[in-house]
């Protein structure tokens, strides 16, 4: 099976950037404080639209740079990209002038005279700006990492090589954590825990849902996914909400044992067998931890479901994601049979396009 860009992968979703002034006011230098313990040293990258713009280029070799890239997006297909359903040119033009956005300070300035010798600001050189785009179409590198962002519900995250991208139905799981917290001033105001957290999506969005005692401890084995989503912490101020530890699914929560008032993942699921066939840009750019589930993609699901059973305090809920409707299925007979009937209130949730795809429910 071909997972086809719909499946896996959605396109940039958004139709612009956002760079409102309130917003890059939050922003911060990156420190370690949001992690408990000192990860492997990695630097996070600040995205293109957060650099200074400290470039100055010609209006004329802007303009000659961006009717080249523009030629590029319209050879899609004949020169430079594979034959499998990757962009088509109208979504690199799109991605085009959101490029543009970042990269120019003013980037209104295109469409003056291009014979004029006016001067841009930018915030990339002109040089890395033609290799930024042939990494786009040649090597399909994620826009995503391109531009390093991601829009995901009201956040504009950092995301690098070496972390997910988060993907628009992940949304969702932050949906079902509001729902039950505003029904249960306990959980409100318990420890959330989001085990695979990669660039930190849902521990800030059930941290924006929570009471202001609530609390989430997010994991990852990754130490690029630890530090990026320490920054991303540390920009939407945070750190006094979330704790970011590193470590393998439930070994750095070993002092949280039956005290959880919910748990929510949404942890590699795809069958090691589909990962060569993975879109480009997501199977050659993605982080294969971040993907593979093994033999059938439920691997990590199931050590999910033993862990939620110890970890989780009576009525305590969690969230789960999969890759459709045969993981659900599998996931909430395994949770149905599970020794002392540990899970109750089991329901099987869609995501946007009315894929089966997440299990809910509660500890007894
Ligand atoms: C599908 S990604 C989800 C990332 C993020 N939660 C999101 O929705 O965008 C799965 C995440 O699980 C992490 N992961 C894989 N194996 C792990 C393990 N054994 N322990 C903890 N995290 C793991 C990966 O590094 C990756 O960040």
């Amino acid at each position: 099976m071909r997972l086809t860009l719909s499946s896996v992968y959605r396109p940039y979703s958004f139709p612009t950037l956002l760079k409102s002034s309130s917003f890059s006011t939050l922003c911060r230098p990156f420190c370690s404080s949001a992690l408990s313990s000192s990860p492997t040293c990695v630097k996070p990258q600040v995205p293109l639209f957060l650099r200074q713009p400290i470039y100055s280029t010609k209006l004329c070799e802007l303009k000659k740079w961006h009717d080249w890239a523009k030629g590029v997006a319209f050879s899609i297909g004949s020169t430079f990209v594979d034959s499998d359903n990757g962009p088509d040119s109208s979504l690199l033009c799109r991605e085009l002038k959101w490029l543009m956005e970042d990269a120019v300070e003013d980037h209104s300035m295109i469409v003056k005279d291009d014979d004029s010798d006016e001067r841009v600001k930018m915030r990339v050189g002109i040089e890395e700006l033609y290799c930024l785009w042939k990494q786009r179409v040649q090597e399909r590198r994620p826009f995503q990492y391109v531009v390093g962002c991601e829009h995901w519900r009201d956040l504009v995250l950092s995301v690098q090589e070496g972390v997910l991208i988060p993907r628009p139905e992940t949304e969702l799981l932050v949906d079902f954590v509001d729902d039950v917290v505003s029904e249960n001033e306990d959980l409100k105001r318990g420890v959330w825990a989001d085990l695979g957290t990669g660039s930190g999506a849902l521990a800030i969005g059930i941290g924006g849902v929570l009471g202001s005692e609530g609390r989430v401890i997010a994991t990852d084995l990754s130490p690029v996914a630890v530090a990026v989503a320490a920054y991303n912490v540390q920009r939407y101020c945070f750190q006094d909400k979330i704790e970011l530890r590193e470590g393998s699914w439930f070994e750095p929560l070993k002092d949280m044992e039956g005290k959880l008032a919910g748990l929510v993942s949404n942890p590699p699921y795809i069958p090691s067998k589909d990962i060569s066939g993975l879109q480009a840009e997501v199977g050659r750019h993605e982080p294969r931890v971040a993907l593979d589930g093994g033999t059938d993609g439920m691997d990590a699901l199931l050590h999910l479901c033993d862990g939620a059973a110890l970890m989780l305090k009576p009525a305590g809920f969690f969230a789960f994601e999969t890759n459709g409707e045969q993981q659900c299925r599998a996931l909430v007979d395994y949770m149905e049979n599970y020794r002392n009937g540990s899970f109750c209130n089991l329901e099987i949730r869609s995501d946007f396009a009315g894929i089966l795809r997440f299990v809910i429910g509660f500890h007894q």
